[in-house]
Formats: C-alpha cells, sequence, structure tokens
C-alpha cells in the first residue's frame, strides 16, 4: 500500500510514534466524531463511576486507525483508573495472562488489541476470569499438582478488533458493550486536521484542512499522518504555513489521489472490471489477480471501498459499482472511451 495512505501505522519511525501519541485525544471531549458510540460511553462511564463498579467489557471493532486504541485509553482516563495493554499474538500461554490479571488493581482496564488473534486456550481461560472475576492456576508439578482459584479485583476488559466476524461466539457475547467504529466524513477529519496542526503548531487553512481530510480515507491516522508529511513540504518548499496550494502539491507528490485511493484500490477497481466483467468475483480469486492476501484485502482495502461505493458485497463474491467505472472513466461492458 502506498505508505502515506497505510492506515495501520506500522511503517513509522519511533520519531513519528511520539508525535503520533501527541495527537492523540486524552478525554471524551478530545476526541471528534463517532457520536453515538461516544454518548453512549459517557453514560456507562458515568453510571460505573457512581457505582464506584468496573465498567462493563467493552469491545471496539472496525478498520484500522479509526481510534479504538484511542478509546480504550479515553476509558480509563475517564473511568481515573490503570490501563494495561497487551494483544492476541503477545499472550501465548494462560500463565502470561494469569499474571496480568492479578495485577489489576480495582476497576482497572486490560486492554487486548487484536483480540480475536488470542489462541483458544488463553481465551477460555479468559471466560471465567471476564465472567466471575475469578481464576484457577496451578500449583506445583508432578504428583502434587493442583490447581486453585485466586479472586480477582473487579477490572474492564478492553477488546479491540479489526476483524470482528473472526471472534468466536462465546468470546463476543462476554462484552457487555459493543461498539463498532464508522469511517469519518471530510468534515469531522476536517476539524482533526485543524486540531493536530494546532498540536504541531503549525498554521494551516481551512480549505487546505478539508483538502488534506478527503483524501484520508474516513481515517483520522491517515490524516494526521498526511498532515505531517504535507508539514514538511510547507517547510522546505513552502513558507511554513500550509494553504491549499502547497497541499495539493505535496499530496499529488506523495501520489495520493483525490479520493484518497492509493495503487492497490485502483488496481481492485480495475482487476474486477477487466479480469471479471465487473464481478462478482470470489475474494480469493481477486486476492490471487491483484496479488495481495485476502485477509489485507478484506481488511484494509475492500471496508473503504464499500463505504465509499465503489464496490458492492453480493453473495456470489464482490462487484465493482457504476461509481468505480466513472471514476476510472470506463464504460460498462464496452469499449473505453477514446480507444477508437
Ligand atoms: N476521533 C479522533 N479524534 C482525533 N484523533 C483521532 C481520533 N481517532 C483516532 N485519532 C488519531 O488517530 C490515531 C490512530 O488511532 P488508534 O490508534 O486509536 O486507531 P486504532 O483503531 O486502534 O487502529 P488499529 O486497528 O490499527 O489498532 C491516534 O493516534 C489518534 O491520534
Ligand atoms: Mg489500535
Amino acid at each position: 500500500m502506498n505508505e502515506f495512505l497505510d492506515p495501520s501505522g506500522d511503517n513509522i519511525s519511533p520519531e513519528e510514534m511520539d508525535i503520533e501519541r501527541a495527537l492523540r485525544p486524552i478525554s471524551f471531549d478530545d476526541f471528534t466524531g463517532q457520536e453515538q458510540v461516544l454518548e453512549n460511553l459517557k453514560i456507562f462511564v458515568q453510571a460505573a463511576n457512581q457505582r464506584n463498579e468496573a465498567l462493563d467489557h467493552t469491545l471496539f471493532h472496525g478498520p484500522p486507525g479509526l481510534g479504538k486504541t484511542t478509546l480504550a485509553h479515553i476509558l480509563a482516563n475517564e473511568l481515573g483508573v490503570g490501563i494495561k495493554i497487551t494483544s492476541g499474538p503477545v499472550l501465548d500461554k494462560p500463565g502470561d495472562l494469569a499474571g496480568l490479571l492479578t495485577n489489576l488493581q480495582d476497576r482497572d482496564v486490560l486492554f487486548i488489541d487484536e483480540i480475536h488473534r488470542l489462541s483458544p486456550i488463553v481465551e477460555e481461560y479468559l471466560y471465567s476470569a471476564m465472567e466471575d472475576y475469578k481464576i484457577d492456576i496451578m500449583i506445583e508439578s508432578g504428583p502434587n499438582a493442583r490447581s486453585v482459584q485466586i479472586n480477582l479485583n473487579p477490572f474492564t476488559l478492553i477488546g479491540a478488533t479489526t476483524r470482528s466476524g473472526l471472534l468466536t461466539s462465546p468470546m463476543r457475547a462476554r462484552f457487555g458493550i459493543q461498539s463498532r467504529l464508522e469511517y469519518y466524513s471530510t468534515e469531522l477529519l476536517s476539524t482533526i486536521v485543524e486540531r493536530s496542526a494546532d498540536i504541531l503548531k503549525v498554521p494551516i487553512s481551512l480549505d487546505a484542512a478539508i483538502e488534506i481530510a478527503g483524501r484520508s480515507r474516513g481515517t483520522p491516522r491517515i490524516c494526521n499522518a498526511l498532515l505531517r508529511r504535507v508539514r514538511d513540504f510547507a517547510q522546505i518548499k513552502g513558507n511554513g504555513k500550509i494553504d491549499m496550494d502547497i497541499s495539493k502539491f505535496a499530496l499529488k507528490a506523495l501520489h495520493v489521489d483525490v479520493h484518497g485511493l492509493d495503487e492497490m484500490d485502483n488496481k481492485i477497481l480495475n482487476t474486477i472490471i477487466d479480469k471479471f466483467k465487473g464481478g462478482p468475483v470470489g475474494i480469493t480469486t481477486l486476492a490471487t489477480a491483484v496479488s495481495e492476501s485476502a485477509e489485507t484485502i478484506e481488511e484494509v482495502y475492500e471496508p473503504f471501498l464499500i463505504q465509499q461505493g465503489f464496490i458492492m458485497r453480493t453473495p456470489r463474491g464482490r462487484e465493482v459499482t457504476e461509481l468505480a467505472y466513472k471514476h476510472l472513466g470506463k464504460i460498462k461492458g464496452g469499449v473505453q472511451p477514446g480507444l477508437f
């Protein structure tokens, strides 16, 4: 994927990580968008705080870079409790989980990222912890081995996943609060761009903020990344201020198109049209045709293309829409304009 449009944040350097941390909202008030989700969370947090109880276990799902990790931190902050952070692939033994759980203080948050990647044995171990705040641990070994039950402090498990479909149903059922994060509108993202520019102390015009926002795949992580790059251009090629001209110049140099589609997005659309007559085509066939993993297509590319109305999901596979033909300047079932 175009590294500037990568919503995963995997490509960023340690310095950029520090900047990202500085840009991360820390309270409900700093957080822009996801209004419905936020309204509900505020009520649940207030109620839990009033009763002095742990917040119900909470699951955040949705595409990368939309604010799942950010919300986990905000919840801990608004609950006034500590947070311990781990992830599904890291927790490979029940013993690791036991260590984390027994160290939680009353009402603390345990955040498990990529919770769909927990091993079945660790997952099962988590069930009784979540349900009764109790775990069994094995002491001694050999003929003396026995298991004892330990009471845990009441805690809140916050799980995050980009693939809620891969979560087992017993796991899902144990989350009292489940929120799906949606892509952000350009308007919301432009507010985030302005806020971030303010934190980075770089002046930005409103139209430039909207321009950057509109090319950010509906994703705050991307709008912040693009802002940082445009800032570099403004500093070196301009006068340090971000206006429309320098933004357009920078975004063009970064190969970010007007819809925020990158080469792979366009390749997916072109392939469905040219090789599969516009679809429907199965995800694995499509993945092979564009040389990308089916998982990445489903997790990163497809949700945005669907949300923007370029692709439809049908029972028989993926189909492109009229909008995709229009975007690529192609004619449905026909000859390309300008070829003859
Ligand atoms: N609503 C928001 N307002 C302002 N900034 C936001 C918002 N949501 C996310 N961000 C910014 O985007 C960055 C990415 O968000 P976050 O790490 O929470 O995404 P995520 O959903 O956990 O992604 P992943 O699935 O890759 O873990 C954050 O560092 C933060 O700066
Ligand atoms: Mg995250």
